[in-house]
């Protein structure tokens, strides 16, 4: 938990950003490789005394965030979730100052380091070591206290070899790696990180989560953009869900990211695939089709018996083979694996079936990976996603109609006794 206080130190009120566009035309995202191919394009048209159309292209505005208001308290870590394009960067743009608003008005109450995109936040020209001071400085640190953090945040970003190296030779990993041991250990009162962890290993993301919790607990304010429903979680424990440049979600994250990934999944009850070149598998053993069996309810809740059934096509002669299935819930937490019994396959097509007994699954919706593994070691190919579906809750007695808490939810054996008034022996 965090120790968020009663204080706002985000305060945004009826926020827009109006974008134009020109249709027909690649969107303006303003990048400098954009803006030198569009003028490189130009020049060639005139050396090649093309005519100039003479209608200007149709502008076209649109709002990338629509009247936002959100208040965000000191010591809170909050996650911004939603679609591409949903209009999370931009939020954060604005509250780095990167970009401007059109309308409404944002009030921040102490010093904000931000990781946005890579390319923000350092000059190119200037190497590690030369960064780390400008950021100090525009943080309002004198040289001394940037001196005390700077051994920290060289160790944090293992690119101690490239201190001196300008940083527009770093690789897009070294890049976020020196950008974020910079914004994290300059002790801002606001940290803002956009997806960018994505670009580090997985090693480097965990270390970056670890160092946000730690900011976190020392009563700093975070802001973490994520596709990462886990991380997200792990971290926040208020989400935002912006769609189409709106709030239209804002609570406890446990309760925001499985609404999002309730309304945002598309639901898979069967699948096959006719064409081999596309199925899942490789050139001699291959996924045909896959089915969730519901019984003669044709959906499944808590209390409904599943099965889950695939089909293989098999071209090894006489191998040794065995089904496995991971079903995942939607925030890709690993539910079971379970696994098949070894058997032999011909060259021919084998049914394989896994059944999920009635009052084991919570309600939430559900992932199956399967994988098929050869002399019960070798994974000869698995196939994500194979289906997706919901379980939905039953009517039930007593006095609690929310959801359940639990990955499972299983319908275990309670024995209850009562004694008589006054008899204490049971
Ligand atoms: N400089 C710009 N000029 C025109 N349109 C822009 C500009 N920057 C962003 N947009 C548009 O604004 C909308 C919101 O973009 P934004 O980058 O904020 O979305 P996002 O939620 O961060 O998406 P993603 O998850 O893909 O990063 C998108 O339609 C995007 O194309």
């Amino acid at each position: 938990m965090n120790s968020a206080s009663t204080c706002t130190v985000i305060d945004i009120k009826g926020l827009g950003k109006r974008y134009s566009i020109t249709r027909g035309a690649p969107e303006d995202r303003s990048s400098l490789r954009d803006a030198l191919s569009r003028s490189i394009a130009n020049v060639g048209a005139r050396l090649m005394l093309r005519p100039v159309p003479a209608s200007a292209p149709a502008r076209e505005e649109f709002w990338a965030l629509d009247d936002v208001s959100i208040g965000i308290r000191e010591g809170e870590r909050v996650g911004i979730i939603g679609k591409n394009g949903a209009g999370k960067s931009t939020l954060l743009k604005i509250l780095s100052r990167i970009t401007e608003p059109t309308s409404g008005s944002v009030r921040i109450k102490g010093r904000v380091a931000s990781l946005l995109e890579v390319g923000t936040g350092f000059h190119p020209e200037l190497t590690g070591r030369e960064n780390i001071f400008l950021n100090g400085a525009i943080l309002g640190m004198n040289r001394q206290e940037i001196r005390r953090k700077f051994d920290e945040i060289v160790a944090f970003s293992e690119v101690e070899k490239f201190l001196d190296t300008p940083v527009k030779r770093y690789s897009s990993g070294m890049y976020v790696r020196l950008a974020f041991a910079v914004a994290a250990h300059l002790e801002p009162e606001i940290l803002i990180v956009d997806e960018v962890l994505a670009v580090g290993d997985t090693q480097f993301q965990k270390k970056c989560l670890g160092k946000m919790e730690e900011v976190g607990r020392q009563g700093r304010t975070v802001l973490f953009v994520s596709h990462n429903m886990i991380a997200l979680q792990s971290l926040c424990d208020r989400s935002i869900w912006l769609d189409q440049g709106r709030v239209v979600d804002d609570g406890d994250s446990g309760a925001v990211v499985a609404r999002y990934l309730q309304r945002t999944s598309q639901m898979v009850l069967e699948q096959s695939w006719d064409d081999p070149a596309s199925a899942p598998g490789n050139g001699q053993v291959r996924l045909c089709s896959a089915r969730l069996d519901c019984g003669q309810t044709g959906h499944a809740t808590v209390a409904t018996p599943l099965a889950v059934e695939f089909t293989l096509e098999n071209d090894l002669p006489g191998v040794e083979l065995n089904y496995s299935m991971h079903l995942y819930s939607l925030d890709g937490t690993c539910v079971f694996n379970s696994a098949s019994r070894s058997f032999i396959a011909q060259r021919s097509r084998v049914k394989g079936v896994c059944h999920i007994p009635a009052n084991l699954l919570n309600a939430e919706v559900y992932r199956v990976k399967i994988m098929v593994v050869r002399d019960k070691s070798l994974p000869l190919f698995e196939a994500k996603d194979a289906l997706v579906f919901e379980v939905s809750d039953v009517e039930r007695d007593g006095a609690w109609f929310g959801k359940w808490a639990g990955v499972v939810r299983p319908d275990l054996a309670w024995e209850i006794e009562t004694a008589a008034p006054g008899d204490r022996q049971l």
